[in-house]
């Protein structure tokens, strides 16, 4: 039997290669896991990390050959850089900042000896792909080849402006976005869900119409392509979302700071999303006030569902198209594959700004979800007006009143959603842009629209048991989630000295107590134990109301899958400490 080779002894100085780039940083060999090759390493900052054989580069060899690529006394010191030590020297960096900070192997070699002649190189390499590298323009790779001053010997100056010239590439290289693993099945899967998200929601509708929408009944039969379309209907979607959107550029309000992108920089957003949520109230009650009957949201629901539609296409077109005029910095880690079907259904940008009016922020907080209120009280009035009722059923109430809560809620603590996943990683593309103006506003309001043609009387215990549900879940998803906020907003903050974290070479640190120790996504179990109260109230006649249920299930549990490799990424031995500790994902003892 052939005995496996043991290259690096336990206590061996060697470079070891950052996850997911080709930055090499000095580490210590611990150990080597006979059974699985790996060798365990530990960072300057005592991160420990397992690494396979060719992550690693003898620290003698890797040394001479960098040596002679770079002269610079500032480019020898910046060698010995861990990142530990470059996050202790500005705290809000990331780990791509810091990992840019390093020494790297990537220069190609005949471009690099080429440069050694006459120049002090201070090229350092940035994390990213071939298909990323395309998206970097020459021109910013030229701009390092610093000229030496021969005879001068001011190697002052010279050092000052490699410095500089660092500082500047390692904020190129924290900016610039190296390629993802592909997400939702991939680029076939995104033709799929292009496709598949509008028919599911088209079949959700027409089924939901049917005399007995039991899926007995499947398929439902489609109407002509004439019963899709209302130039008023358009009129009615394309006056609210302006309405909107003069309500969001109002200054009134707080003007929050979002976390800090790749490049450092800190947008701001003007959270406003409850003055703006009250003032929809007021101008709804003035137009219902003046004779405009909500019921026409009712009857009219399938075209104001395509008008969104037609919107959420224009939108993702133009906002793939102006993702192309970006800088690096500003597209999103996942959506730059270089494939058009793929980019354009994750979205390419991460944050497109028209000056300071942000548009994936708006269109998640704004008209879709105050759309969902105003969509929810037509169904009560159109509830009333079917059944011959002089006030909606508790059944209807229920889910208004609490679907009204969560909205409020998000609205009322809108800096919160600045640490979610969709704001600070996903682009703004397609699924995001459909999902916001059609998917919410058009699907979370099925359990209201069934309540009209399908009431179901609630017996008094039921309907105890039915909000001390959405009270317990609601309490679990608040509480989560401002802890989190708080927690990344101000980790000294001494309301959460309580608090046990684990610390991670990005410079963030993890909770790993309070809720967040309980399991590893407390938010969700929250989320889900609201969403069951949701459904309840619209009792076990049928699938269709049980369907944000089921949906939101499963989108939770691949969020979750989705955050876990985003997180593995980023934290390497950290996460798996964290998840080492939080064992359980969503469920405790369960999932
Ligand atoms: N109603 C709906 O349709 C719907 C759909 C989806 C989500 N939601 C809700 O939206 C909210 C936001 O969800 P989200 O999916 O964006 O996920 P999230 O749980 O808010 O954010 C995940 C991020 O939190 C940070 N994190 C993870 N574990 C941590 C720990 N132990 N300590 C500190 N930070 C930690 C990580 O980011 P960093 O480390 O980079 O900060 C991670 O990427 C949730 O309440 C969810 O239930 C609602
Ligand atoms: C089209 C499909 C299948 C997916 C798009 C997902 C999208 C609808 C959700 C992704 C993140 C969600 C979210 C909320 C609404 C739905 C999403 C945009 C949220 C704004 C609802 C209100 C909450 O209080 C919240 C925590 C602010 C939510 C943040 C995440």
């Amino acid at each position: 039997m052939k005995m496996p080779t043991v290259k690096y002894q336990r206590g061996d100085m060697v470079m070891g290669r950052w996850p997911g780039s080709n930055l090499y940083y000095e580490v210590k060999v611990l150990g080597l896991d006979a059974k699985s090759q790996l060798y365990t390493v530990i960072y300057k900052d005592g991160t420990e990390l397992e690494l396979k054989e060719q992550d690693i580069k003898s620290a003698a060899g890797f040394q001479s050959r960098s040596r002679s690529r770079s002269r610079s006394p500032s480019r020898r010191r910046s060698r010995s850089r861990s990142p530990a030590r470059t996050t202790r020297r500005s705290s809000s960096r990331t780990a791509a900042a810091v990992a840019a900070a390093a020494i790297t192997e990537s220069a190609p070699s005949s471009r690099r000896d080429a440069k050694l002649k006459d120049s002090v190189e201070v090229r350092l390499s940035p994390l990213k792909s071939e298909a990323v590298a395309e998206a970097v323009p020459e021109k910013n790779q030229g701009r390092y080849n610093l000229r030496r001053r021969k005879d001068d010997g001011d190697f002052k100056s010279v050092e000052a402006k490699v410095e500089q010239l660092e500082e500047k590439e390692a904020k190129l290289a924290a900016a610039t976005p190296p390629s993802t693993p592909l997400d939702f099945g991939g680029k076939i899967g995104a033709y799929f869900w292009l496709l598949f998200l509008p028919a599911w929601v088209l079949f959700l509708l027409l089924q939901v119409n049917l005399e007995d929408p039991s899926l007995a009944n499947f398929p439902p039969p489609l109407p002509p392509l004439e019963a899709f379309w209302d130039v008023q209907a358009l009129g009615f979607v394309i006056l609210w979302i302006l309405f909107q959107a003069v309500l969001y550029i109002l200054p009134v309000g707080k003007l929050s700071e979002g976390m800090p992108l790749r490049s450092g920089e800190r947008l701001k957003y003007r959270t406003n999303g409850f003055f703006a949520i009250v003032v929809s109230s007021v101008a709804v009650a003035a137009a219902m006030h003046k004779g405009f009957d909500l019921t026409y949201i009712h009857s009219h629901f399938l075209q104001l569902t395509a008008a969104s539609f037609i919107i959420s296409i224009l939108l993702s077109t133009y906002l793939y198209v102006r993702s192309h005029y970006a800088a690096p910095e500003q597209l999103a880690l996942g959506g730059s594959s270089g494939n058009v079907v793929y980019d354009f259904f994750k979205g390419h940008e991460l944050n497109p700004r028209i000056k300071n009016f942000d548009l994936k922020f708006f269109c998640e907080m704004r008209p879709g979800l105050i759309g969902w209120c105003l969509i929810n009280f037509a169904m009560a009035l159109a509830e009333m007006k079917h059944q011959g009722l002089n006030a909606p059923s508790h059944s209807m109430i229920l889910v208004n009143l609490f679907q009204l809560l969560y909205v409020v809620d998000g609205l009322w603590n809108e800096e919160a959603i600045l640490t979610t996943m969709d704001l600070m990683h996903d682009g703004f593309g397609f699924m995001l842009a459909f999902g916001d103006l059609v998917w919410v506003p058009f699907t979370y309001t099925l359990q209201a629209y069934y309540l009209v043609s399908w009431p179901n009387p609630l017996s008094l215990p039921a309907l105890g048991a039915i909000v001390t549900l959405k009270l317990v879940g609601f309490y679990i998803f608040r509480k989560s989630n401002s802890e989190k906020n708080a927690f990344r907003r101000n980790p000294s903050d001494t309301r959460l000295s309580h608090l046990r974290n684990i610390p991670t070479a990005t410079g963030k640190s993890l909770l790993v107590s309070g809720w967040w120790g309980v399991v590893r996504h407390p938010n969700y179990l929250g989320d889900l134990l609201m969403a069951l109260a949701w459904s309840l109230p619209c009792g076990f006649s049928h699938l269709l109301p049980w369907y944000y249920m089921i949906y939101f299930i499963i989108l939770l549990v691949h969020r979750d899958s989705r955050d876990m490799s985003e997180c593995r990424r980023k934290y390497g031995s950290a996460w798996d400490e964290y998840c080492r500790t939080v064992r359980y994902r969503i469920i405790p003892r369960v999932y």
